[in-house]
């Protein structure tokens, strides 16, 4: 046996259900993912949740990353903050999407191998898969072929962040995993007009639409494309799924196995919100990866699975929406 197949055989899971007192660092935890991480956690008892604001603790600056890990020893951490967008921010700002998400996992992860940590879930993307990768993607079409050019950047950070947890499974024996959610929503999404997702992006341009009579509509690129979509509260009990059952070393697709076009989306948000004017398609704006529906077979076999429809997810959402009016510049 060579000394990494040795590594490996000597890699331990620690349960993580069975301490609700466990120090729990979730990295993000005002984001989409990260709150919703919170409230699962919380609804499941965890009493003893580590939490930083982006402005109480920056996890681009390793050496405050590192302080931190020494004073506050987590026993778990999720790494649910991330620079994150929509198709138009990870085309726009490519040096921040590839820089900023390095240095946050690199700090993170590393931090926490050295400081004790028993176990830690890294959060990928849908988009570490090539443009043209077989359908419904399976984990082994990772490095098979080149990336979506409106997000390589992201997707680049992205891979290394699995790599980097399987490096460290394999030359440490530790517990490291990594799960790749498909497209998110719900709530503390981001609303921003341009630099968000495309189904928080409609549900506020059709929101405003209605309040102001609007007669249009503008929708980017041709509605063609087809996404997968999960509440993230699914996302959410999926990462405590595999906090407590898996520690391969394979990373794990999260998604609904359900799939719209664009054009069927932005036809449901306009009825979810109630607009009652036109679409109107923007065929300057770029679609992107044509489908990416992800095969979620080897988590569903384990015995996870999602639970709110499309349709169940974009009321709760718009509901959400409307209480809070959020806009996160
Ligand atoms: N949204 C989606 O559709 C999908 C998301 N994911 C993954 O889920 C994870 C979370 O995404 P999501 O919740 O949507 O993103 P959000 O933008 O909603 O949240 C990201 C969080 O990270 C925090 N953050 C960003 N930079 C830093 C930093 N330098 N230091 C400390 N905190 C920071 C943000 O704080 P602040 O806002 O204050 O900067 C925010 O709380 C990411 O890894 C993403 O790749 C995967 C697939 C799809
Ligand atoms: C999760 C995933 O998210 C990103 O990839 P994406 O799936 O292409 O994300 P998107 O939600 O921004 O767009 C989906 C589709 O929708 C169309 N679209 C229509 N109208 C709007 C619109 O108004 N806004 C946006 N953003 N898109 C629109 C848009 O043209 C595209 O065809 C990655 O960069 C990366 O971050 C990643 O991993």
């Amino acid at each position: 046996m060579g000394s990494s197949d040795c590594q490996r055989s000597r890699s331990e899971r620690s349960p993580f259900l069975s301490d609700k007192s466990a120090k729990v660092f979730v990295a993000g935890h005002r984001g989409l993912v990260g709150s919703a991480i919170v409230r699962k956690l919380q609804s499941l008892g965890f009493a003893n949740l580590l939490l930083r604001t982006h402005s109480e603790l920056d996890l681009t600056r390793q050496a405050d990353v590192e302080s931190f890990f020494a004073a506050e020893k987590p026993d778990f951490v999720i790494l649910a903050a991330a620079k994150v967008g929509g198709i138009h921010a990870n085309n726009t700002y490519p040096a921040d999407f590839i820089a900023i998400n390095l240095q946050i996992q690199t700090n993170v992860i590393d931090s926490a191998y050295k400081h004790g940590v028993k176990k830690l879930l890294f959060l990928g993307s849908s988009c570490i898969y090539p443009k043209l990768a077989p359908q419904p993607i399976p984990e082994e079409a990772l490095l098979t072929g080149s990336l979506e050019p409106t997000n390589e950047w992201y997707a680049v950070a992205k891979i290394a962040g699995i790599k980097m947890c399987q490096g460290y499974r394999i030359q440490y024996s530790w517990d490291a995993i990594s799960g790749m959610p498909t497209n998110l929503y719900g709530p503390n999404d981001n609303f921003h007009p341009e630099n968000s997702h495309v189904l928080p992006a409609l549900m506020r341009r059709f929101h405003e639409a209605k309040v102001n009579g609007a007669k249009e509509v503008v929708v980017w690129g041709t509605g063609s494309p087809l996404r997968e979509f999960l509440h993230v509260d699914d996302l959410a009990d999926a990462v405590v799924f595999m906090m407590e059952e898996y520690s391969g070393l394979e990373h794990l697709n999260v998604g609904s196995g359900k799939e719209v076009s664009i054009k069927e989306l932005a036809e449901l948000v306009k009825e979810v919100v109630g607009f009652e004017g036109e679409l109107v398609w923007d065929s300057s704006k770029p679609d992107g990866t044509p489908r990416k529906l992800m095969d979620s077979s080897k988590l569903l076999g384990m015995g996870w699975k999602p639970k709110v429809s499309l349709r169940d997810g974009l009321v709760d959402t718009y509901k959400w929406y409307t209480a809070n009016a959020v806009t996160k510049q």
